[in-house]
């Protein structure tokens, strides 16, 4: 690490005055100071309850698109290390937070968190009223602004700027997704593992990459998927081609309304192998079943959100990032309701005899493992099938040596 730099990074020093603005469509401007890149950058604000874990949060790509703010007040002070990465690159529009940590302390850190968002040229603010901002997303829904640090541009032009743009209907998944397909085998490493799982069959798995998160691809590997990563696009024909156990649909950012050739791969491939949805991949499926979508008020992002398991009525408490979510009551007959958010009563999860979806992130990072079991729930899920497709085979033996 620089020497001469701190948290603010590029050798910012804690007294710095007001030089950004986040200007919010409902006309509402908050001074703040930057740290990171500078600039002027355009995206829904969305505020965030994690406690820990910021650095799997702004390496999310389910957060192209989106300034995230960060109820806990303190951020920065663990600084950035070489694991906790969550994709090839930030993605998010820009971090919004209370106060920067002027010391950074943690035996993984190798850089500041100002100086790692300098370097991927993404905004951040601080020293922002973020509980007001919250309260104000809260009673109003999640609102467009615009973060600048450029003087010259008036906060009426940036006003316009946050009323001529919005993230519905546009296909954010096209700028996050691999280009090309390509084995996955990194697992959980063995320090980091909190389950203990029978060494059993090998299953292959395609995952479509909506914006897939690598705790999603390290979860399946240690449950010893063998996986094919694949791009958005990716030909559903191509992937049943490859004769996978199993398919898993990602999570990414943005409206999935806006992305039908997505709802076309996940009807195709339906039915005919084990399916897993996350998230964006949940919200797919529930489109591919003939469900509706729709835009929540402010939607749930944070560890701490509680859900109840209606199959076995646990509670868990799970790790979300979500704006929109599926209708159950859209949904056709034979589709189950298999979770539900206790917050708010939504849908968080679905099944039918090949399929399940989880509307949140079974995979934690950040936040709880209570919902790891949705990993082993898709292993058993390839193995029924296999078993049943076995069956027939078996029986024809026993007859002929009968
Ligand atoms: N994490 C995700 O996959 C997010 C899904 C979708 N972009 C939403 O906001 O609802």
């Amino acid at each position: 690490m620089d020497p001469a730099s701190n948290a603010f990074g590029k050798g910012e020093r804690p007294w710095k005055t007001s030089d950004a603005r986040l200007v919010l469509a409902d006309g509402s401007i908050w001074n703040a100071k930057s740290f990171g890149a500078s600039g002027t950058q355009v995206g829904e604000v969305v505020f965030n309850t994690s406690l820990t874990g910021y650095q799997e949060i702004i390496t999310d790509p389910s957060y192209a698109g989106q300034f995230v703010l960060m109820t806990n007040p303190h951020i920065g002070n663990t600084g950035i290390n070489f694991d906790d990465e969550e994709s090839r690159q930030c993605f998010l529009a820009g971090l919004v937070i209370r106060s920067l940590s002027i010391s950074t302390s943690n035996w993984r850190c190798v850089e500041t968190l100002g100086d790692y968002l300098a370097e991927r040229n993404v905004m951040g603010i601080y020293d922002v009223d973020t509980r007001a901002i919250t309260r104000r997303l809260r009673q109003d829904g999640s609102l467009v602004g615009v973060l600048s640090t450029d003087n010259s541009k008036t906060d009426e032009e940036l006003l316009q700027m946050s009323h001529s743009w919005d993230i519905v209907g546009i296909d954010l998944i096209s700028g996050v997704s691999c280009k090309s397909p390509h084995e996955w085998v990194d697992k959980t490493k063995q320090n980091w593992e909190f389950s203990s799982k029978e060494p059993g069959e090998n299953f292959h798995v395609v995952a479509y990459d909506f914006g897939i998160k690598h705790n999603i691809l390290r979860r399946l590997a240690s449950y010893g998927c063998k996986i094919t990563v694949v791009p958005s696009t990716w030909p559903a024909s191509d992937t049943l081609k490859l004769k996978p156990d199993g398919v898993l649909f990602s999570n990414g950012p943005g409206d999935p309304s806006a992305v039908p050739y997505a709802v076309e791969t996940v009807k195709n491939i339906l039915g005919k192998v084990p399916v897993f949805g996350i998230c964006m991949g949940h919200q797919l499926l529930g489109q591919a079943l003939g469900g509706k979508t729709f835009k929540m008020k402010f939607g749930h992002h944070g560890g701490n959100h509680p859900v109840r398991n209606l199959r076995t009525g646990n509670v868990e408490i799970s790790a979300q990032n979500h704006n929109y979510a599926v209708d159950p009551a859209t949904l056709p007959e034979g589709v189950e309701v298999t979770h539900i958010n206790l917050n708010d009563g939504s849908c968080a999860g679905l099944a039918t005899h090949r399929t399940m979806s989880l509307q949140y992130h079974p995979e934690a990072s950040p936040g709880p493992h209570d919902s790891d079991y949705a990993f082993r729930d898709f292993v058993e899920l390839m193995k029924r099938e296999k078993a049943n497709k076995r069956e027939p085979q078996l029986s024809a033996v026993s007859a002929s040596n009968a």
